[in-house]
Formats: C-alpha cells, sequence, structure tokens
C-alpha cells in the first residue's frame, strides 16, 4: 500500500524579532506514515512541532523540503489543487471553538466542507448527521452554535467534521490537551474506533508521552526544530537514546 504521507527535509525559518539572526524553526525534518499508522511527534514547547503540521496542511509555506500525500508531491499545493487535498488530509486543534465559525451551526459547518466537495445539500446533511452521532453527538448537536457546547462535545464535532470527508491522513494537533481527563480517554476511544473503522492514518503531535504511549505506533521525538529520536513509544520511554529526550520524558511522566 501507498506511503500515506512523506516529509523530505523540510526547513522553516522565522525572522528574530530584535535581531539579524533568523529562528530555524524546524531544520532537516524528514519522516514517513505509513496507511493506518499512528505516528506521534513529541517535544518541548517550541520545538517545532506546530510549524510542521502548518507546514503539512499547507497553512504555512515550507521554506524548502517536500511534502508527498498518498505519493504526490503538495509542497506548493495552491487553490483548486488544496481543496483536493483538503479532501484526502484534515486537521483537528487544540481549541476547536475557534476553527468553527461562531454564526454557522455545527452541523452546518460540518456539511460546508462536503458541500464544497460538489455533493448535495440533502446528502450531506445525511452524512453529518451520521457521523455525529457516531462521535457521540445526537441530532440536537446539529443545531447548536460553537458557544452553546462543552469543550469536550466541540471537540467530537471537529472530529466528525473532518472525519466525514474520510481522509486518508488526520492531523491531531494537541487535539485532546485542554480536555479535562475524561473527555480526553472518550476522545481517544473515538479515535480508536474510527481507525479501526474507516482504516484512519493519524499524524498525533502532543507533549503527553503517557497518552502517545496509550494510542500510537511511532513515536518521533523534536528538540529545537530537528528531529533527535523515532522509535516504538516503549523503546523510547524505557530507553531514550538523547539526554534531550531522557528530561523530556521525566520532566512529563
Ligand atoms: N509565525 C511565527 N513567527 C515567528 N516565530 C514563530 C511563528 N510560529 C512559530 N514561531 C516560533 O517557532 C518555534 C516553533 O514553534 P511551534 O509552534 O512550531 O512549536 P511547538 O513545538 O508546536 O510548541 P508548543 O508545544 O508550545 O505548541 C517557536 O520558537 C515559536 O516561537
Amino acid at each position: 500500500m501507498e506511503t500515506v504521507l512523506e516529509v523530505r527535509n523540510l526547513t522553516k525559518t522565522f525572522p528574530k524579532r530584535g535581531s539579524r539572526e533568523a529562528l530555524e524553526a524546524v531544520a532537516d525534518v524528514s519522516f514517513r506514515i505509513e496507511p493506518g499508522e499512528c505516528l506521534a511527534v513529541i517535544g518541548g514547547s517550541g520545538s517545532g512541532k506546530t510549524t510542521v503540521a502548518k507546514m503539512i496542511t499547507r497553512l504555512l509555506p515550507a521554506d524548502s523540503g517536500q511534502i508527498f500525500l498518498m505519493g504526490e508531491e503538495i509542497t506548493h499545493a495552491k487553490g483548486k489543487a488544496l481543496r483536493t487535498i483538503y479532501r484526502k488530509m484534515q486537521m483537528v486543534f487544540q481549541t476547536p471553538a475557534e476553527s468553527f465559525d461562531p454564526r454557522r451551526t455545527l452541523g452546518e459547518s460540518a456539511a460546508e466542507s462536503l458541500c464544497n466537495q460538489g455533493i448535495g445539500k440533502a446528502e450531506a446533511a445525511s452524512r453529518v448527521q451520521e457521523l455525529f452521532l457516531r462521535c457521540g453527538l445526537p441530532e440536537e448537536y446539529l443545531m447548536r452554535y460553537p458557544h452553546e457546547v462543552s469543550g469536550g462535545q466541540c471537540q467530537r464535532a471537529a472530529i466528525a467534521r473532518a472525519a466525514v470527508l474520510h481522509p486518508a491522513l488526520l492531523i491531531l494537533d494537541e487535539a485532546t490537551s485542554a480536555l479535562d481527563m475524561t473527555v480526553q480517554k472518550e476522545i481517544l476511544e473515538l479515535l480508536s474506533e474510527l481507525r479501526r473503522e474507516e482504516g484512519m492514518t493519524y499524524l498525533f503531535i502532543s507533549h503527553d508521552i503517557a497518552l502517545v504511549q496509550q494510542f500510537c505506533d511511532r513515536v518521533l521525538v523534536m528538540d529545537q526544530g530537528r528531529m533527535i529520536e523515532e522509535g516504538t513509544p516503549d523503546e523510547v520511554i524505557r530507553a531514550p537514546r538523547q539526554e534531550y529526550t531522557k528530561r523530556l520524558i521525566e520532566s512529563i511522566l
């Protein structure tokens, strides 16, 4: 089966305020994600995890390097090509309320992405309703506005909105970090179910190594924009090869 995502030598620098030097937020990062896999990216605050995700989803242009989704290069994709890409790749952020339009109901927002893909209104509505139900949101939630639901319910709606497109890849950037432990557990169960049933592939960005150990097959560790370690969560937790990883794990566990 085809590799879902391949990232080659990705680099991003930002200008540093009040300095002539540039900040190397992501430096020469390469990795692959195979079908059905859940790959975690962990690292301390500011290590470059979100910048990697933003380059993959084309929210930020890469300075150099290449990104391939299902074998197709998407590094410089724009406009119409991007719309096709978002059918195959979706992202869920830490604060879902901000990613929903406050003037539209959750159901309308979720159906919009389907309608943008050329699916008729009635079919879009019925697919959204089914996905909401599977994500633990009964029909009445379709009519609610983002401010009328809890953080956990909003995150379920964000996952439903992403999953309704049947993307090959779902990027989760600290998607459960803002939720309390019980809700976090429920959301992870939902994601595991979608993985089993839909064969979904995940890029899971987190600073929570215990969560990564439960949920992911492989983990990459980032420090100062570089990938410094890779392995199964057990390998990395039990025998970190880099001093930084060791400290990171000690500080989290
Ligand atoms: N738009 C930007 N302009 C300037 N610097 C930025 C910008 N976005 C990110 N950075 C810097 O790039 C570095 C990497 O940031 P990034 O958000 O990718 O880290 P992260 O690992 O996701 O951190 P966190 O876990 O705190 O979210 C940081 O030093 C950050 O301050």
